[in-house]
């Protein structure tokens, strides 16, 4: 098929979506001789106008995994912000080294019920945002190297069609409820109350968490104020230079603590040609 333009679409707090989709969207640019665009739709500014593309069009959009699926407040964006008039599309989606669960299958239904066509997938592991141990420093050269090779297999896949083939097929179900976070007691973590606290000592009041914050949670004038839905995402505190943001809350801490016992086995990433 005779495709126009290449494109990299993503929201990630943490960066990690970030880099794995930009990996695969530049390798495809370069194989394909096509230019390459972005769209990261991470910040709410960047979630004010729709977005339309073109049956010419290769996208590769990704999101990160939340409880199993794609973000809950994430979702409502990926089903009313882009068009796909047919577009070809490359459904990818991170997580954290427990699982993917049903997010590549509620993404890649998401895309094909809003006009493009899914012609391959991916589940990349990144370093779950929780936590400094688990999945550490991934997606590493190694895993950018795979996104690479899966971008150049994608491009070619692309470049041999003569006509639409069917859906991608991928693991789960769409419409698959949360995963329920647990404890290290095995009881559900109860901790979507939770809010970042600030740590005075540390906080220069640089203002970055509340520019960075995807849900615009933070009160710029006093970053230790959070008036906002959190997410739990952990851009602030990933992301703060002076590492003064931090969650303390007991049952997040249990499941950060299940989490890191549970599944400290380092994941492969999949990918769905
Ligand atoms: C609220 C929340 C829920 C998560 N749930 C899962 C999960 O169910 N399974 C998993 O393996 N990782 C999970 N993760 C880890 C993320 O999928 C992982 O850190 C991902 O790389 C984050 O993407 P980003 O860097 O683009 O924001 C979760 C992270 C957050 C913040």
């Amino acid at each position: 098929m005779k495709m126009e333009k290449v494109w990299a679409v993503y929201w990630s707090a943490t960066l990690t979506t970030e880099k794995v989709v930009s990996a695969m969207a530049e390798e495809a640019s370069k194989r394909l001789n096509l230019p390459l665009e972005k769209i990261d739709f991470t910040l709410p500014r960047m979630r004010e106008k729709v977005f339309s593309f073109r049956e010419t069009d290769l996208v590769f959009f990704g999101t990160p995994t939340y409880a199993g699926k794609v973000p809950n407040k994430v979702l409502p964006f990926v089903q009313s912000q882009f068009v796909g008039n047919g577009a070809l599309a490359v459904s990818v989606v991170l997580f954290g080294n427990r699982s993917f669960d049903n997010s590549l299958a509620e993404l890649s239904f998401e895309l094909e019920n809003h006009g493009f066509h899914t012609v391959a997938a991916a589940a990349f592991v990144g370093q779950h945002a929780f936590s400094d141990v688990l999945a550490a420093g991934r997606p590493a050269e190694a895993d950018l190297r795979q996104a690479a090779d899966f971008a150049s297999q994608v491009a070619d896949k692309v470049s041999g069609l003569t006509a639409l083939p069917g859906p991608i097929q991928v693991p789960g179900d769409p419409a698959a409820p949360y995963y329920v976070p647990m404890g290290v007691d095995g009881q559900s973590a109860k901790f979507l109350k939770a809010k970042p606290k600030t740590d005075p000592g540390r906080c220069v009041s640089c203002g970055l968490c509340a520019s960075i914050c995807p849900m615009g949670a933070i009160d710029p004038a006093d970053v230790s104020n959070v008036p906002g839905l959190c997410i739990k995402c952990h851009a602030c505190i990933k992301r703060c230079p002076t590492h003064a943001k931090y969650l303390d809350d007991p049952a997040f801490l249990s499941h950060k603590a299940m989490l890191e016992q549970t599944f400290s086995e380092a994941k492969e990433n999949r990918v769905i040609l």
